[in-house]
């Protein structure tokens, strides 16, 4: 992960109109500026008033969430080594290019045989050793053999150690073994040429995620550089003036500890992105379009802001953004993350080069739906760069153990920690269950308390009524499951249906 500091906390405090009188002026020309200049049918005003946000249409979730995906373009594939490659997505099949394995093997350490020789005491003719050329062998002569080593040419079966006893030497000096139980035909504990992979078989295919079995795949049939789709870059800024380093020991009156940035980079981490700390922007238009530059500048594929997304006169990302990109939305029918603001900024490439797309994603500054939106809008869109096909969150069932109101007008995202858990009417004893989901306490969007340990999203819909307690619901998976609480039941217990 390379982390590039870079904070934006100039002393810079230029309003709108002063930006605007500028650039009137043709004064200002950095890149965001000369951006605006080569802007599309689409782009950016630099005259007239930003749009108020009141004037935003409020889309729903999945109609926001197809626009994140229809603009995120994957990343050019670029080669890589073997282990760089864990969790990258594959842009090639990788084809086998000879049988594995690519000798008759052995599954046992025993003897080579023929195996219509049957029992009866052998001479030991030679040894096969794994790595070693095979040898050739006469009917009624064995050869030691160890698990992997090449069957010889002549024989056709192995005879494991156990159903053998060593004899003395022969007057020859010859080691002899006698063979107590026959192998069972031809074939008997030999792995064939090709039967676990085929020569020619493809083995990974364009848009797996390279995992450690599937590195080890890689290194079995020789691809040691592959084509991967590359990570995304992401950036992320806090705004706000409130807002100050978490390294503050005492707060000064009205400040909060910046809790979103470390959660966002961290957040981003988790995907493999490489990350940038953009720091934090005052509610200054100034500060927001350096902050903006940098972005640029440091050629990032996702900026994630923030704050100051809402309807407050301070609240200057929708206007820098609706100056300097193309705004997509900027209100979303969802409980929390209402303000939510999409954009992107095309960067025209210069001397050949191919133009580059900035997705700016204004998050809301309330911690747990700056959180929550980057689960469900961000995280897609990094996957979908870094060349997954599903990008999305995986959905489940799960039934809820408290009764739950419901907001009357927009869809809710209710945190919750999914357990494994016998159904409710079953007998102790009873194998296999279901995921019951247990809520996280109070679920205002301040309160980042109620994302510890959650790894689910309830689904709910807006409706003016209670959900009953047991009712099953759909819910987004937001972690890996993997430190799920499960009851402990004996190991390959199964069940008698
Ligand atoms: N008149 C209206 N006011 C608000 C509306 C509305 O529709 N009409 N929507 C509310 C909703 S919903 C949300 S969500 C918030 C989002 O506001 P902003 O995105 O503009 O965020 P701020 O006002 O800057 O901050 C909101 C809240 O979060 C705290 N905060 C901000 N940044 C951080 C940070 N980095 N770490 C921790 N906490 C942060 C900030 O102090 C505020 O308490 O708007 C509602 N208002
Ligand atoms: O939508 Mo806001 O995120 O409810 O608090």
């Amino acid at each position: 992960m390379a982390v590039l500091e870079c904070s934006c906390n100039s002393e810079d405090t230029r309003d709108i109109e002063q930006l605007e009188a500028r650039s009137a002026s043709g004064a200002l020309r950095s890149s965001v500026e000369l951006l605006l200049l080569s802007k599309g049918p689409r782009g950016v005003r630099m005259d007239g008033p930003a749009t108020p946000s009141a004037l935003y249409r409020m889309i729903s979730i999945p109609e926001a969430q197809e626009i994140v995906l229809r603009e995120t373009i994957p990343l050019p594939a670029v080669p890589m080594g073997l282990a760089e490659g864990h969790n990258y997505i594959l842009a090639q099949n990788v084809l086998a290019p000879e049988p594995v394995p690519p000798f008759p093997a052995s599954i046992k350490d025993g003897y080579a045989v023929v195996s219509s020789d049957g029992v009866g005491e052998f001479e030991v003719a030679f040894e096969a050793l794994a790595g070693s050329p095979p040898g050739k062998l006469q009917p009624g002569t064995v050869a030691y053999i160890g698990t992997g080593g090449a069957l010889p040419e002549g024989a056709d079966a192995v005879v494991q150690i156990e159903n053998t006893d060593t004899l003395p030497p022969g007057p020859d000096g010859k080691k002899r073994v006698r063979i107590n139980k026959a192998a069972r035909g031809p074939g008997d504990d030999v792995r064939a040429v090709g039967s676990d992979i085929r020569a020619g078989q493809v083995v990974l295919q364009t848009g797996d995620l390279v995992g450690a079995a599937e590195v080890g795949l890689l290194a079995t049939v020789g691809a040691t550089v592959v084509q991967v789709h590359s990570k995304p870059h992401v950036a992320v800024l806090s705004t706000g003036d409130e807002v100050v380093e978490p390294t503050t020991k005492t707060l000064g009156p009205g400040q909060i500890r910046d809790a979103n940035r470390a959660m966002l980079l961290a957040a981003a981490c988790g995907t493999g992105a490489q990350v940038t700390d953009l720091g934090i922007a005052r509610d200054t238009v100034g500060q927001l379009e350096a902050c903006l530059e940098r972005a640029i500048q440091a050629k990032v594929d996702v900026l994630i802001t923030t704050g100051g997304v809402s309807m407050g006169d301070r609240d200057f990302v929708k206007p820098l953004l609706e100056r300097h990109a193309t705004v997509h939305f900027g209100k979303v029918k969802m409980k929390p993350g209402k303000p939510l603001t999409f954009a992107t900024l095309d960067t025209p490439g210069s001397g050949g080069r191919p133009s580059r797309r900035m997705l700016v994603f204004g998050l809301p500054g309330n911690p747990v739906s700056s959180i929550v939106t980057f689960n469900l809008t961000v995280l897609p869109a990094i996957r979908r760069l870094a060349g997954w096909k599903e990008p999305g969150l995986r959905r489940v069932h799960a039934r809820t153990t408290a009764a739950i109101k419901l907001d009357p007008e927009r869809p809710e995202y209710h945190r919750v920690t999914l357990h494994w858990a016998r159904p409710r009417d079953a007998p102790e004893g009873h194998v296999g269950g279901e995921l019951v989901a247990v809520g996280t306490g109070g679920q205002i969007s301040s309160r980042l308390l109620s994302m510890r340990s959650a790894n689910a999203l309830l689904e709910l819909p807006a409706a003016e009524k209670t959900l009953p307690a047991g009712s099953v619901v759909s819910a987004l998976l937001i972690s890996d499951l993997s430190g799920m609480p499960v009851p402990q039941t004996p190991a390959g217990t199964i069940s008698a249906s």
